[in-house]
């Protein structure tokens, strides 16, 4: 048992890395995608074909071995900064499961817990999705009569620096892989999950916060590359892995749409940013690496795509130090919060009612509501 913390970390005595969760074979593919899709009206044909882009890649989701890695560059990075606060992975939708992860903290001792999401943006999909779980969890440990420790989260990190910074980093790279007559008139196509235009509309406190919060970022980078290369060039937000009932309108235009776009444009090339990813997901490796791709190459248009943050140690630096921040908040205090672009610092704490669950309020931890 651990009753003490460190005084840098106080009154935090965890750091909880929350992720979404994926297959590890192909026998996990059909009853992960049943946990993920659980009340969720999603058409039984998009069920199917998800299904087959895991199957591709033998029932195999790279987000797993992307969060052991994240895992470890925290874990490498707390230690060689002397923070001594233990580092545990629990996921929404596959295993290592959040509950099971919270029983092995609190009979660790753990008794106030900082999570850290694998999402980086306001929505209800990656936010007060991500606070729903954590209440049912909660609620788990308090039936089996065990102690139920206190979850606060970190605030959105897309405009932190160590998280566009390496975006910067990965545009630059994906342009040297593109032909050297093409890459100073390659457009720019950063990308996000869509998701339903209502859920996009109520987002963040004051709403339109995820459209917002990309345009923010991918302002922040095409000005990075731009003054990298010296070269302005043109850019845009698009969107990715669409899905539920086609009758439901959700964020366009789709990356396949956009760059048929850009081709009957004569734009010369293009680099995709997968903005909208913390790590490479199956969205990356299918919707992207597989199908965009494809749909480039039948177009004859010239494409890269940009690495994803990963585990990139100025990511794991930013992570404590936003964590620092929020423990020093937590203690009183008024700590500097780093943040790039336009929209300044996210806040701690999500206020009651933002990023509402479009099927209605539930319980949700570590916000105000
Ligand atoms: C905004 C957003 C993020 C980014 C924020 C974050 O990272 O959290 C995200 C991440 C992810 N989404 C993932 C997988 C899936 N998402 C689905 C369905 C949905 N996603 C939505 C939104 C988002 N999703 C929405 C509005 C739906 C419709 C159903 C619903 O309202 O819930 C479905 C069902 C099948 C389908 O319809 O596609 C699957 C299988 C994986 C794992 C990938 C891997 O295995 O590598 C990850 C990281
Ligand atoms: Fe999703």
């Amino acid at each position: 048992m651990s009753d003490r913390t460190d005084p840098v970390t106080d009154p935090y005595d965890a750091l909880l890395l929350l992720s979404f969760g994926g297959p590890e074979g192909p026998e996990d593919v059909v009853p992960f995608l049943e946990n993920v899709t659980r009340g969720r009206g999603i058409p039984r044909e998009r069920l199917a074909e998800v299904g087959q882009h895991y199957f591709l890649f033998g029932g195999v989701s790279p987000i797993n071995a992307q969060n052991r890695e994240l895992l470890a560059a925290l874990r490498e990075d707390f230690a060689a900064n002397g923070l001594d606060l233990p580092v545990y992975w629990g996921n929404r939708n596959w295993a290592p499961y959040l509950t099971d992860t919270l029983r092995e903290m609190v009979r660790d001792g753990r008794r106030r817990v900082l999570t850290l999401a694998t999402s980086a943006y306001a929505s209800y999909s990656g936010c007060r999705q991500y606070r729903e779980n954590l209440a049912d969890a909660l609620r788990t440990l308090a039936e089996e009569g065990l102690p139920v420790p206190r979850v606060d989260k970190l605030r959105h990190y897309f405009n932190h620096p160590g998280f566009v910074r390496p975006m910067v980093d990965a545009v630059l790279a994906a342009l040297q892989e593109l032909p050297e007559d093409v890459r100073d008139g390659a457009h720019l196509a950063f990308t996000t999950h869509s998701i339903p235009t209502a859920a996009a509309e109520s987002s963040g406190p004051a709403g339109g916060a995820y459209v917002a919060q990309h345009l923010d970022v991918a302002e922040a980078v095409a000005e990075a590359v731009r003054e990298a290369t010296g070269v302005d060039r043109r850019w845009r937000l698009v969107y990715q892995s669409r899905s539920g009932a086609p009758h439901v309108p959700w964020l366009e235009p789709d990356i396949c749409d956009h760059l048929q776009h850009l081709c009957e444009a004569g734009a010369p090339a293009a680099v995709m940013v997968p903005i909208g990813f913390v790590s490479d997901h199956m969205e990356v490796k299918y919707d992207l690496d597989t199908e965009a791709a494809a749909k480039a190459a039948e177009l004859g248009l010239p494409v890269a795509r940009a690495a994803t943050v990963g585990a990139d140690p100025r990511f794991a630096a930013a992570v404590r130090e936003m964590v620092l921040e929020r423990a020093e908040a937590e203690r009183g205090g008024s700590p500097r919060r780093c943040a790039l672009g336009a929209l300044g610092p996210s806040h701690d704490v999500c206020p009651a009612g933002c990023c509402p669950n479009p099927r209605g309020p539930r319980p949700a931890a570590a916000g105000q509501d």
